[in-house]
């Protein structure tokens, strides 16, 4: 499967291509920070997924039914 995030790299205020600019909230498994693209200016939500806290199988569902969803949009 391609999946080119994994290619990005993170610095402390960016990632790939976009600077972040706040944390937008908190969730039950990680951040959501607005980002902004550095050329474009386009605002986006990035979420900031935190391995430790997806603990078993449902919590991997859970994530792995998000992400195909908004992989369709
Ligand atoms: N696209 C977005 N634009 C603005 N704020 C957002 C966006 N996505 C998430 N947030 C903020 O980040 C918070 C955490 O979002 P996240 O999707 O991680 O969890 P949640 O759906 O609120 O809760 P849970 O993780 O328990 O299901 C939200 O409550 C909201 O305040």
């Amino acid at each position: 499967m391609h999946n080119s995030k994994l290619a990005l790299t993170m610095e402390k205020n960016q990632i790939g291509d976009y600077k972040f600019v706040k944390t937008l909230g908190q969730g039950t498994f990680g951040k959501v920070k607005q980002g902004i693209h550095i050329h474009t200016q386009q605002k986006v939500a990035i979420k900031i997924l935190e391995k430790r806290k997806i603990t078993d199988v449902s919590d991997v569902e859970r994530v792995t039914r998000e992400i195909h969803i908004l992989k369709i949009v």
